[in-house]
């Protein structure tokens, strides 16, 4: 059978063929132990980034000055790293300074957390030099050596603690969670995109409510876009069972319906989201306005469209607390289906015809009459057809023309 590492064996093969070591490591050693789905593979090699290069036919330099190189396998990319060492990437530049053979432990050493610093030969062999196998056996968060160096190397690495937490549902070790505290103001040199990445996945994992309560207890939600004095939106995230999120998109027009008062599109710019996701958020939350008077109509969900209509049809049913979210989605997928018209490209009548029929100067009034059409057929009380949509407007333009 063909599994992810298999198929990357080749890559180690080649490596070990030139003269030098290569193993897997990190995230993709920690899933197999816990028989989680597996990302992305990462190697680690004793080759340098110039040497990798020159191993393989298809290879993209995505990092060669950090020692790392995408490999290209079977149209699948590999991460290709060469160890990191006490002596410093910088000596990559001068490769006969230093023999990297030897180095899978102080490679290892310098990774985060025990649970991601373990290796795996191509017979599947794990080198297990700091006790990660016990930590996941555990379920525990542990770094490799001192916490507070870890952090001091990448303070990422304290958001990283508690999104592991809330996706494998770990404990976090007192002395991790004492380090986070302690230095939890070096999140102010990390750049906000990774900061996003690991906020959305510590929210989107499986215990979310955890998570959120380190980011409390250790105040490392302060230097988080906006959030610094929201204690009481955090607690009501907290409440959710936010793993039924799926986008996103869901993600950030619940966050933004919980912080209310927010200038939305500028505290998603803040997150630096992608365009797609703040206007996605914006007009979902303006649903959430029109929802809070009445219910779907036809029409609502129809301006809506499916894919909003679904996302914010979700965050309303988890606010209530509902247990048979997927059935009320069914239900309200099977009423858009119902709609005798899903956009306005299938409306067989433009402002044009309407200007033909009612001659008169265009005007505000052509789009009204064509919404006012629109609303109609949605509605079922006009057919999506020419003939019928025209002898409607020649009645329209007798009873109401003059007033226009
Ligand atoms: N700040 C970081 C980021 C990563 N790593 C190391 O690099 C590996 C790969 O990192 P990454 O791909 O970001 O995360 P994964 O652990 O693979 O987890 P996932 O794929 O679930 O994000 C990690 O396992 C860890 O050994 C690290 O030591 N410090």
């Amino acid at each position: 059978m063909k599994t992810p590492f298999s198929e990357a064996i080749p890559v180690i093969e080649k490596l070990k063929e030139n003269g030098y070591e290569a193993y897997f490591v990190g995230g993709s050693v920690r899933d197999l132990l816990l028989n989680r789905e597996i990302g992305d593979i990462d190697i680690t090699t004793s080759a340098k980034p110039d040497e990798i290069q020159e191993m393989f036919p298809k290879t993209v330099d995505v990092g060669a000055e950090h020692g790392t190189i995408i490999v290209l396998h079977n149209g699948k990319p590999y991460e290709v790293t060469t160890y990191r060492a006490e002596s410093g990437y910088d000596d990559f530049r001068r490769p006969n300074k230093v023999n990297f053979i030897n180095c899978l432990r102080e490679d290892l050493k310098r990774r985060d957390f025990t649970i991601n610093a373990m290796a795996m030969d191509s017979n599947g062999e794990i080198i297990d030099y700091f006790d990660g196998k016990q930590h996941l056996e555990e379920n525990i968060i542990r770094t490799v050596g001192d916490p507070g160096e870890r952090f001091n190397e990448d303070a990422l690495r304290m958001l990283r603690a508690l999104r592991f937490s809330s996706q494998l549902q770990f404990r976090l070790a007192e002395e991790v969670k004492e380090a986070i505290t302690d230095h939890a103001k070096l999140l102010d040199n990390i750049s906000i995109e990774r900061k996003t990445v690991e906020f959305e996945k510590l929210l989107r994992g499986k215990n979310s409510k955890y998570a959120i309560a380190l980011l409390m207890e250790t105040g490392t939600y302060t230097y988080l876009p906006c959030f610094a004095s929201k204690e009481k939106e955090l607690h009501c995230l907290q409440k959710l069972d936010l793993s039924v999120l799926s986008s996103s998109e869901e993600l950030w027009t619940l966050i933004t319906y919980i912080l209310r008062n927010v200038e939305i599109e500028s505290f998603l710019r803040s997150w630096k989201l992608p365009t797609k996701i703040i206007k996605a958020a914006g007009k979902n939350n303006k649903l959430l306005e029109q929802l809070q008077a009445n219910d779907w109509t036809k029409f609502l969900l129809y301006s809506a469209g499916l894919k909003s209509a679904l996302e914010v049809e979700k965050i309303r049913l988890m606010m209530n607390g509902h247990n048979s979210i997927s059935n009320k989605l069914a239900e309200l997928t099977e009423m858009f289906h119902r709609l005798p018209m899903k956009s306005r490209d299938e409306l067989v009548i433009t402002g044009r015809d309407i200007l033909e029929i009612i001659s008169k100067q265009a005007g505000p009034w052509v789009a009204e009459l064509l919404q006012e059409i629109e609303m109609l057929i949605v509605d079922g009380r006009l057919k999506n057809d020419e003939r019928e949509i025209k002898e409607w407007l020649y009645n329209w333009k007798q009873e109401f023309g003059q007033n226009y």
